[in-house]
This record gives C-alpha cells, sequence and structure tokens, in this order.
C-alpha cells in the first residue's frame, strides 16, 4: 500500500532536490562554517518546501479522483483534490490539473486566432493548403475524403508522411463552399484548417532529363509540374500542432515558421547566455531521470520488496541517485568538427547549402545557409560557401525532398587537428586536415556528364581553399552515393574518394598530399584516424572530458577487462587502454573497426581487441569465451604484444598476392596503413554493394589456413582469394597484413601470451563457440570486469541489455548516453528486480502507443531472475552547446 502511495509522488517538483557541485564541495573542505552554510541551507530548503505545500497534486488522488485520501492524510503536501490546490510561488498550475489545462487551452485557441488571419477567397488565391491532414494519407486519401465531403477541386496533392496537403480550386464558389464545409469537418478526427497558398514564381521552368547530354550547359533544376505539391507555399499564418507556419509571399516549399531561422532551428538555445543552457539541460534531465524511479517501483514485482535506491530515492526529490551537476564545454563556439549541410532550395528559390529551416514532416524543405549558427565552425561555413557558389552553375538538380528526385543532397565538413597543446581558443589555427564528403544520388545519371560535374567541383572546391585567407586545409574529397529517401545514409553506401591534382594540392596546403580518405583528429595524446563513416564525437575537446569521466567512474586498474560497447574508433578503451588489463571493443561499422585496430597500431597500444558485428549478435559469445572459463593463472597478453609489431617495425607481406609494402626507417606504421587504407578505399565502391561484410584484419591475426575454425567458418587462408597478408614476425621483423575479409571478420583468441594458435571467427554476424579446451585452459580471469557503453541514439538493444544484466561477472557498467529517454528505458531493465519465475515474453503487442520507458518494464517482466544493478552517480556532460542536448554519463554498479 506504502508503495502505490509512492509511485508518482512528487512527478512535477524539483524545486527540493540540489545537485551537488563538486567544485562548491571542494572548496567547503575544510572550512569551519560548513556546518552552519548545511543548517542554513536546512532552514532555506525547509523555507522553500513550505511555498510548495500542496501546489502539486497528489499521485493518489489522481488515480482515484472521485475521492479519497492517501495514507499521508491531512499531513500529505499534495494536495488532495482540486479544490485543496494552490498555485505555486511563480503564480502557475500544477500542469496536470484541470485548472491549468483550462487555462492552455484558452490560451491557445487565443493564440490561434490571433495567428490565423482569415482565408482569401478571391479569384486570385484559388489555391489552398490544407493543415492538420493524418500524416498516412496519400493524394488519393486526399481526394477519397474531398468526394466524400461533395468538396469540389481541381487538383489536390497530398505526400504520406506530412500532415499538409494542396488543393486547387477552379473559382470562388468551389473556395467558400469548401471552407465552408472543412470548418465543420475533422480528417481522423482532427480539425482542419485552410490556408492560402502561393504557387512558387519558377514553376513553368522546364526540367531537364538528367540522364543524356542534352542537359549540358544548363541550370537544370528539375521543377516539377503545375500539380505538384513544391509549386505551392502557405501565405496565412497557422498553428498546427504547436508549430507556427508563416505568412509568406515569396517563393517557399512547404511551410516555414513565422520567425525561424537556420539559427533557431539548429541552435535554439544560442540566445541563452552559456549558463543558463547549462541549467536548462541540468533540469530536463532531473525530470526525465526522475522516470527511471518511477518506472522501476511500477515495474518492481509485489513479491519482491523494493530496493533501496527507490526507497531512499524521496530524499533526493525522487531521483535514482544524484545528478552531479554538468559539466561545460571547453569550448562554445564553432567547436563542431563535423557538419551536415543540406543541399536544397532557399526561400527565394536559391540553390542552398545549410541547414533545413524545419522539419520535413512538417512539410518544411526550404534550406538557408548556416550563417549565424554558433557551433558551425568557420572553416566548415566557408566550406558551404564555396560549395553553394559551384552548385549555381552545375548542370545538375539539386535534391527534391517532395518527390526524391535530384543529384546534389548532402554537404559534409569533416575536421581534423593536429597534435599539441589543445587550446580552447583559435581552434581554426588547430584544423590541419579537411574531409569533404558529397552526397550524391548517382542514379540514372549519364556518366560523362557526372564525370564533369566532379571534376569542375574539385577544381572549385580546392581553388576555393586555397584562395581563403589563410588558406583552408583540404585533405580529401569523398563522393557518396545514396539513393535513399532520408540523407542518413547506411554505413556501408558506396564512397568514392575523388583526387586532387597535384596543382591544387600545393597550392592550398603546404603539407605534404595525403591521397587516403581519412582525416586524423587527438584525444588525451592519442591519434585517431577516421574514416568518412565512422563516428566521432563532434566536440573533440568535450569529448576527452567525457571519456576521462568515464574512466574515472569505471574504477579500472590492471585486473580489468573492459568491454566498450558501441567502440566507434575505439576511442573511449584506447584513451584507458593502460588503466586495464584488456579491452575488447565491439562496433558495427566496419570501417570503424578498421580505424580501431588501425588506432591501436599507430599508438602502440597492445592489449585492444576489437569484434566487428551488431552488439547483440556478438555480446552473449564474447561473454561467453571471455567469462564463462574456469580461473586460471596466466596472462592473457594483447595481441600487437604478442608478436612485437609496433609502430616502428617494418611491416611487409609475405603472400604474394596481397599488397606490397614496406617501410624504411623514414616510413611510420601510420605512413604504411595509410597505404593500405587507399588499397582498401581503392575497392570502393563497386566490392562493397553487394552489402557483404569485408574487414581490414588486425595485423596480428595470423590467416595461413592452421586456425582452429569452428564448423561453418570461412577459411581465410592465403589462398581464399582476397589479400591476406599475415603477420608472424618476432620483434625486429613484424611482418604486417591486410586482409580484406568477404563475410566475416575474425577475432584473434591467443592460446597463450606467446603466440596467437587460436582464431576464433565470427561469420554472418555471429561468433563460433569457443573451443573447448584450448581456448578454455588458456584464459585468464580477471578480476573486475566492467562494461562501458556508448550506444547510438536508441541505446542498446534488449538482446544486449539482458546478456549484461544476466551476466554475474559484470559488477560495474558505465553508461554514456546522448539520448536520456533511451538511458532511462535501458536502466529501467537493467535495474528492476526480477522474480524466480520470469513471465514468458508475449512480444509487444501495441508498441507504438507505448513509451520506451512502457516497453521496458514489459520486458523486464521476461527477464530472467537476476541481481539487478543499481545508479549510483550521474553525470551530464555538454557536448553541443546552444542546443538541448547533452551526453550524460550513468554509473550502475551490483
Ligand atoms: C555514440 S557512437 C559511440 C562511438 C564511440 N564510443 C565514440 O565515442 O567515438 C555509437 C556507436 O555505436 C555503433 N553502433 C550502433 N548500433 C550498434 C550495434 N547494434 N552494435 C554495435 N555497435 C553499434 C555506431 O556505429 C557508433 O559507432
Amino acid at each position: 500500500m506504502e508503495r502505490e502511495m509512492n509511485a508518482d509522488a512528487s512527478p512535477t517538483s524539483n524545486e527540493e532536490f540540489q545537485p551537488s557541485d563538486p567544485r562548491s564541495v571542494e572548496e567547503e573542505a575544510g572550512d569551519g562554517a560548513a556546518e552552519k552554510r548545511k543548517r542554513e541551507e536546512e532552514e532555506e530548503k525547509g523555507e522553500r518546501r513550505k511555498a510548495l505545500w500542496k501546489t502539486s497534486l497528489c499521485s493518489y488522488y489522481r488515480q482515484q479522483p472521485a475521492g479519497g485520501r492517501c495514507s499521508h492524510g491531512d499531513a500529505c503536501r499534495y494536495a488532495h483534490g482540486e479544490a485543496e490546490l494552490r498555485p505555486r510561488p511563480d503564480n502557475t498550475w500544477d500542469p496536470t490539473s484541470q485548472r491549468a489545462k483550462k487555462l492552455l487551452k484558452s490560451e491557445t485557441s487565443a493564440a490561434e486566432e490571433e495567428d490565423s488571419p482569415p482565408v482569401s477567397v478571391d479569384a486570385t488565391s484559388l489555391d489552398k493548403c490544407l493543415i492538420g491532414l493524418p500524416r498516412k494519407w496519400t493524394s488519393d486519401s486526399l481526394k477519397s475524403f474531398l468526394d466524400a465531403q461533395d468538396i469540389l477541386y481541381k487538383t489536390a496533392k497530398k505526400k504520406k508522411g506530412m500532415s499538409v496537403g494542396f488543393v486547387g480550386f477552379e473559382n470562388i464558389e468551389q473556395v467558400k463552399s469548401a471552407i465552408e464545409v472543412l470548418n465543420e469537418n475533422s480528417a481522423g478526427g482532427k480539425q482542419i484548417k485552410v490556408a492560402d497558398a502561393v504557387r512558387r514564381c519558377h514553376e513553368k521552368k522546364p526540367s531537364v532529363d538528367i540522364s543524356s547530354d542534352q542537359s549540358k550547359g544548363q541550370n537544370t533544376e528539375s521543377h516539377p509540374g503545375s500539380d505538384d505539391p513544391t509549386l505551392f507555399s502557405t501565405s496565412s499564418t497557422l498553428i498546427e500542432d504547436g508549430y507556427a507556419v508563416e505568412k509568406d509571399t515569396s517563393v517557399v516549399e512547404g511551410l516555414v515558421s513565422k520567425t525561424k531561422h537556420a539559427r533557431d532551428v539548429v541552435t535554439p538555445l544560442a540566445n541563452m547566455p552559456y549558463n543558463d543552457q547549462l541549467e536548462h539541460k541540468k533540469s530536463s534531465l532531473l525530470q526525465i531521470l526522475k522516470r527511471l524511479t518511477r518506472n522501476a517501483r511500477k515495474a518492481c514485482p509485489d513479491v519482491v520488496p523494493l530496493p533501496e535506491w527507490i526507497n531512499t530515492s524521496r530524499e533526493i526529490g525522487g531521483l535514482p541517485c544524484k545528478l552531479e551537476g554538468i559539466l561545460e564545454s571547453p569550448v562554445i563556439n564553432g567547436y563542431r568538427n563535423k557538419c551536415e549541410f543540406s543541399v536544397g532550395c532557399s526561400l527565394q528559390g536559391k540553390r542552398t547549402v545549410g541547414f533545413m529551416l524545419g522539419n520535413f514532416r512538417e512539410g518544411i524543405t526550404a534550406v538557408e545557409e548556416p550563417v549565424n549558427c554558433p557551433n558551425v565552425s568557420r572553416i566548415s561555413c566557408k566550406y558551404a560557401s564555396i560549395f553553394q557558389d559551384f552548385l549555381q552553375s552545375s548542370v545538375l538538380p539539386v535534391w527534391n525532398r517532395i518527390n526524391n528526385t535530384g543529384f546534389w543532397r548532402q554537404f559534409t565538413v569533416r575536421e581534423g587537428r593536429s597534435p599539441g597543446q589543445a587550446a580552447t581558443e583559435n581552434l581554426d589555427n588547430q584544423i590541419t586536415e579537411v574531409m569533404l564528403i558529397v552526397q550524391v544520388c548517382l542514379s540514372g545519371v549519364d556518366e560523362e556528364l557526372m564525370k564533369n560535374e566532379f571534376s569542375r567541383m574539385t577544381q572549385v572546391l580546392t581553388q576555393g581553399a586555397a584562395s581563403c585567407s589563410p588558406p583552408l586545409p583540404l585533405t580529401t574529397i569523398v563522393v557518396q552515393d545514396h539513393k535513399g529517401i532520408s540523407n542518413a545514409a547506411p554505413a556501408d553506401c558506396p564512397l568514392l574518394p575523388l583526387l586532387l591534382s597535384n596543382v591544387e594540392k600545393q597550392s592550398c596546403s603546404e603539407k605534404p598530399y595525403v591521397s587516403e580518405a581519412r582525416i586524423h583528429d587527438y584525444i588525451s595524446n592519442l591519434r585517431f584516424s577516421i574514416s568518412p563513416t565512422a563516428f566521432f564525437q563532434v566536440n573533440t575537446l568535450a569529448a576527452e572530458r567525457l571519456y576521462s569521466l568515464a574512466g574515472d567512474w569505471a574504477d579500472l586498474n590492471s585486473d580489468t577487462l573492459l568491454f566498450d560497447i558501441c567502440c566507434g574508433t575505439g576511442t573511449i578503451g584506447l584513451t584507458l587502454a593502460h588503466h586495464v588489463g584488456m579491452v575488447v571493443g565491439i562496433e558495427m561499422n566496419e570501417s570503424a573497426v578498421s580505424d580501431a585496430q588501425r588506432n591501436a597500431m599507430i599508438n602502440g597500444i597492445k592489449n585492444c581487441r576489437f569484434v566487428c558485428g551488431k552488439a547483440e549478435d556478438v555480446m552473449g559469445t564474447l561473454l561467453k569465451q571471455y567469462l564463462d572459463v574456469p580461473q586460471h593463472h596466466g596472462i592473457v597478453s594483447g595481441f600487437l604484444e604478442s608478436n612485437g609489431t609496433d609502430q616502428d617495425d617494418n611491416i611487409t607481406n609475405d603472400n604474394g598476392d596481397g599488397l606490397t609494402f614496406q617501410s624504411d626507417t623514414s616510413t611510420s606504421a601510420d605512413d604504411l596503413l595509410a597505404n593500405a587504407s587507399a588499397k582498401e578505399i581503392s575497392v570502393l565502391p563497386e566490392e562493397r554493394t553487394d552489402g557483404k561484410l569485408e574487414t581490414l584484419v588486425a595485423p596480428e591475426q595470423n590467416f595461413d589456413g592452421n586456425t582452429n575454425h569452428e564448423e561453418g567458418c570461412i577459411d581465410h587462408g592465403k589462398d581464399n582469394g582476397h589479400e591476406s597478408l599475415a603477420n608472424e614476425g618476432s620483434n625486429n621483423d613484424a611482418k604486417g597484413s591486410l586482409g580484406i575479409l568477404k563475410n566475416c571478420t575474425a577475432v584473434c583468441e591467443e592460446t597463450t601470451h606467446e603466440k596467437p594458435e587460436c582464431i576464433e571467427m565470427i561469420q554472418n554476424n555471429c561468433i563460433s563457440e569457443p573451443k573447448k579446451g584450448a581456448a578454455e585452459s588458456s584464459m585468464f580471469q580477471f578480476k573486475n570486469v566492467v562494461a562501458i557503453v556508448d550506444p547510438p541514439r536508441v541505446g542498446l538493444h534488449p538482446i544486449v541489455i539482458k546478456s549484461l544484466r544476466t551476466h554475474p561477472r559484470i559488477r560495474r557498467l558505465v553508461y554514456i548516453s546522448c539520448n536520456p529517454e533511451s538511458l532511462v528505458a535501458n536502466a529501467i531493465e537493467l535495474c528492476t528486480p526480477t522474480t524466480d519465475k520470469p513471465e514468458k515474453g508475449k512480444g509487444n503487442r501495441g508498441w507504438r502507443k507505448m513509451s520506451s520507458a512502457g516497453l521496458a518494464r514489459n520486458r523486464v517482466k521476461s527477464m530472467p531472475n537476476s541481481e539487478p544493478f543499481r545508479p549510483v552517480r550521474a553525470m551530464a556532460v555538454d557536448l553541443f552547446p546552444h542546443t538541448p542536448h547533452c551526453e550524460m554519463v550513468m554509473l550502475f554498479e551490483r
């Protein structure tokens, strides 16, 4: 009973919570006044508590609005009904109360009335736009709807996924009666709003067949026919789904908000002082974190006592653990090392490289230049402008998001820094490498035409970079061919590096020319090689803080086996490698895994192993391989250590059918790998379009055919038709190998600390079972097993959560998250107690309507009985100043 009553307690107030600030704690240490200050704070807290008395509805009342009182009775600080409810100190009401809801409703409709000018009914405005249509509707559904309402019209267009449709009428009478009918009708339960639409002024321009030579020399932006929805824009101001739609009479693609600029869309907090931004982020994180406590409490089976952390959460305002503040970014402006610019048309119809002014779902496709977006670096801005100039004269069309046609889609600028002092000022001066990725859709484009355009583009970009003062660095230009609807291309999209000519190289950079599609950056004094599609945190200096915090909390020592889950280019594992016995990194992006292996090598790190595969496919087997073995005394040394390879060693191929490259004293391993990489990249895009896995094998891996493969694994010996070099060298004569594998990645398991003898293969995303005997007897049991996970926005797959939760040897887990919602969902599954009678998984019927937390609660029911983790501490790290996002680190232990 007590538990039910506690559920959801204090859902809306966080004023009681005082996040501890590590700096102030330190300053106070040893201060005799600390006690006094504590007393004063307590009193202050008491005052604040009084001010909040009865300003929130009691959750018990909310669940049983017909009446009743919670067990606290009159002593309850929450209001038992609307009558008892008091306004808050800032004169607002509990947002869940009827009063607040009524107020909100009347304010919204007043705003709507004020903002919605009357729709014109005259012969010059026969084109209207209907707002608030079900997104799943197509043009046919819209037509059927209009027909069913007996509305006469000339054209009706609607794109699936958008809530806006465009209707053209023949005369004023048709418009009048349509408005009348529509004002009284709703579609899918929603009121439809009618607004004026304006035809694009350049609609008459003929589109050009881009697949033929006829188009040469013309500006060929593909303008759709007169009945295409992109020919319309709104000219009324309306509010739909809380989104303001602008009054605009110029040429517009879709709808744009009244005041929105790229700056407002991309950096919505830019007008706040930085300290306020941090406070803003902290308070929204506090609210989200409380969901963990509420949901774990709800999901805790009745037969199991509530964990201590839930019981004590009331003392910290309902939080699962303390949020120990937010670390600020060392750099606040121009911090992004990667900017993905959309290519499209501006409000005025000009080809533009920048940011979209809103969401495509809302019908907004207009692009604005990235000026005034404080997170974008000067170099990226310059490149965007050079590319935009080039597009003005390109004979190939820019991408049209409404009908998914066109050629030029996206322009990405990635920057790399030189080593040295990580100064937070004059960031530009530290940028010494730039990779430009031009995303296009090659479908149906004449090859000759395309080649010419690429060659012209390369020239414009290199000359533009060289003519800047100071000249902009330019390392590589890569073309990415992507046909999908959204610009988010899968990692295996074909890539085509464009080579820069010698003249251009010299004119734009004094640095020696590097013909490889990669750039470099430095974290914690380690050099990281980054390939085009590999993830790398966009704010390098803040990322350094993030990783070091995660490392501190992971409490590592030489007896630790560290799993770096979703390891990307190996940043976390490699920066922490010197603190641990061994790192096992897991990552699904092949290029990133190759980068990670290369990064281990160029930094001389020998105790890391990187596995390519989806964590959900490989985690269980890896845990088995590394942890489910009898205790054994010995040391599993890192694979590089075992064969003595390091960055100064010579590397040569030994099989004759692969690459041949041999170092001399002036060539570093990195240079050699750079050559290897050039070869690897040069097989693209043809060899990668088959969707098969193709990975650079760690140089120490021995693919001589004498490996202990499990059945079903492909033998990647010398005669497999692919490049393969073995690296079996001694300390002074190490041999390197670039093996391009098809369909599988190899993980080298050493059976002794002297020589690799056992190779476990992963094929089709599954690792073979470990060999009994050899692997077992050789495996060293690390005393501490820690996982650091750093998943993408969706969080960890439930299978990974289950593997981590049910493996008793993982005692500590550090979760790095860029999305607190998915962190909370994963944490519910990690931390909620289970029973010895888990329900059978019933699937997730109705999951579309469930929140991520609701889904997690559902999944906990079928979690095998296992010791739950408990949230111990949390801290935010601001990697994204001026935006609402930030990273969060949370420590779980058991
Ligand atoms: C947020 S990034 C973190 C990368 C790395 N830890 C870092 O800080 O640079 C997430 C990484 O997870 C990888 N990833 C996404 N889904 C995955 C999965 N199911 N299994 C393994 N890796 C995955 C992505 O390719 C990406 O490199």
